[in-house]
């Protein structure tokens, strides 16, 4: 029997272990520009392990997932964090996994709102970007080289994600 994945609320404590969200959190807010900008400072920050390779800026345009959609597997990044952020204007799912002896456990799912995003640390077990409603742009932001940057688990069974209800 398939095995139904939750879907849960995206805040920084539940996301903690997995990285940061990118959002105006109110305690971070600085005004500058003459009280004209309102600046929410260091909600994240890239990063690089080992080689001191470019961290770049990259667009990621996704279609929706079709639904019920099935997680059959999870991939990591072991040398740099990976940021999304939507720029189309539409919620979209991450699932992670804490690493249990080198291999993701079960999946942990989070709505992402439309004026939300999120970094994963570096070497976290997440499954490929899940675009809500359309189709949609992510500005993302990683490590050049991504080729020698993956890692990827296939699950002997997977879970299975119903459509959230938006
Ligand atoms: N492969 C790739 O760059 N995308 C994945 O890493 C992802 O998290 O979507
Ligand atoms: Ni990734």
């Amino acid at each position: 029997m398939t095995e139904k994945l939750e879907i849960h609320r995206l805040t920084k404590a539940a996301f903690a272990a997995f990285g940061n969200v990118i959002e105006a959190d109110p305690s971070t807010m600085r005004l500058i520009n003459g009280g004209y900008t309102e600046r929410y400072h260091a909600l994240s920050s890239p990063q690089v392990i080992g080689e001191p390779l470019p961290i770049i800026f990259n667009i990621f345009r996704s279609p929706p997932r079709p639904f019920p959609y099935e997680v059959t597997m999870m991939e990591r990044h072991p040398f740099a964090s990976q940021s999304f952020t939507p720029l189309s204007g539409h919620p979209f799912l991450v699932a992670v996994s804490e690493d249990v002896r080198g291999v993701p456990g079960k999946p942990r799912v989070f709505l992402v709102g439309p004026h939300q995003g999120i970094n994963y640390s570096p070497n976290v077990w997440h499954h490929p970007l899940m675009a809500l409603q359309a189709t949609s742009d992510f500005l993302v932001i990683d490590r050049e080289n991504p080729q020698d940057n993956y890692e990827e688990f296939f699950f002997p069974e997977p879970y299975l994600l119903e459509e959230p209800r938006l």
